[in-house]
């Protein structure tokens, strides 16, 4: 598929900083959108200081783009009302606009933290059950929901990227599973943007690490080059943290780590 325009959403944050060069090489327009400002970076990207809060000021966004890539939200655990609003309800209003208007294709940033209950044992693919390893992989599996809802029932062309860990380097005993290196995830939206013949598909946006959990199907077309292997000789404790079998979600799959981001403080009887 030829894409030359692009609203790209969440531009400021850690996942878009990455992505703004890498796009704005092989586009003819780019469109960065943060509710923070943002300064253009070359003659092909616009700037869009704006809040995501309704269709409306989505529509306005997005009117004659071929695609959106669709990052803005909160990128992990915190209390349920919130990632519904932003995540849930964020989507919702991207994909609306993009029905509204037209746009053919609709990237979402979803996560691997929609299967972070899985054992690390388990290679998972996006055909496994969800088993999120908190209330923002639930967030996710919403989203990933609605992405499905507007490609079977509008005919929008979705994919959703279940992004792993995107690092500059692996640094901690998970990474080495979990790492998605800059080069790869510009590597990954490019392919969901292009890739043709797609209606709804869910992929693992993962380097090629050799302990991966996922599933590195052909799906998208994208083979990522990087592996976290190279880096294991740098982090101390890889073999203990294996062997004690953690799920995948590893910290964020505990019931400390929801009860202390997600319902408050640890309730007085713990
Ligand atoms: N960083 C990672 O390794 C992973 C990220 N993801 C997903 O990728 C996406 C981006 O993640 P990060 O860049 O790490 O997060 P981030 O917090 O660094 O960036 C998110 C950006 O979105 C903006 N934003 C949030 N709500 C907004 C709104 N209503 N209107 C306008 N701007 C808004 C924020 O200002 C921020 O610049 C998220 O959806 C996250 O769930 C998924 C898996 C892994
Ligand atoms: O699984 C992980 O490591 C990552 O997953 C996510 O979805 C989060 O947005 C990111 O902050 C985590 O670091």
């Amino acid at each position: 598929m030829t894409v030359e325009s692009v609203v790209l959403t969440g531009a400021a944050g850690n996942v878009g900083s990455v992505l703004r060069a890498p796009l704005r090489e092989r586009l003819r327009r780019l469109v960065s959108v943060d509710r923070v400002p943002l300064t253009a970076e070359g003659p092909n990207e616009e700037v869009r200081q704006a809040e995501l809060g309704g269709v409306e000021d989505v529509t306005a966004l997005v009117e004659g783009a071929d695609a959106i890539v669709h990052l803005a939200g909160v990128p992990d655990e915190a209390p349920l009302a919130d990632l519904l609003h932003a995540n849930v309800l964020g989507a919702h209003h991207v994909l609306e606009a993009a029905r509204r208007t037209g746009v053919r294709r609709v990237v979402l940033a979803s996560s691997n933290r929609l299967t972070g209950c899985h054992p690390s044992t388990e290679t998972v693919s996006p055909e496994t059950p969800p088993r999120p390893d908190g209330l923002y992989g639930v967030s996710k599996v919403a989203l990933e929901a609605l992405g499905r809802l507007y490609a079977d029932k509008f005919g929008l062309e979705v994919v959703c990227l279940r992004i792993g860990s995107l690092e500059p380097a692996p640094s901690e005993p998970r990474h080495l599973a979990t790492w998605l290196s800059p080069y790869d995830c510009a590597g990954f939206v490019w392919a969901a943007l292009t890739r043709p013949g797609v209606t709804f598909t869910a992929a693992y946006a993962v380097s090629a690490n050799t302990r991966r959990f996922w599933d590195l199907d052909d799906r998208l077309g994208y083979r990522p080059r990087d592996d976290a292997e190279t880096y294991a000789d740098r982090i101390p404790g890889a073999a203990e943290y294996f062997a004690a079998k953690p799920l995948q979600g590893g910290a964020y799959a505990t019931a400390d780590y929801t009860l202390r981001h997600g319902l408050g403080e640890l309730p007085s009887h713990r």
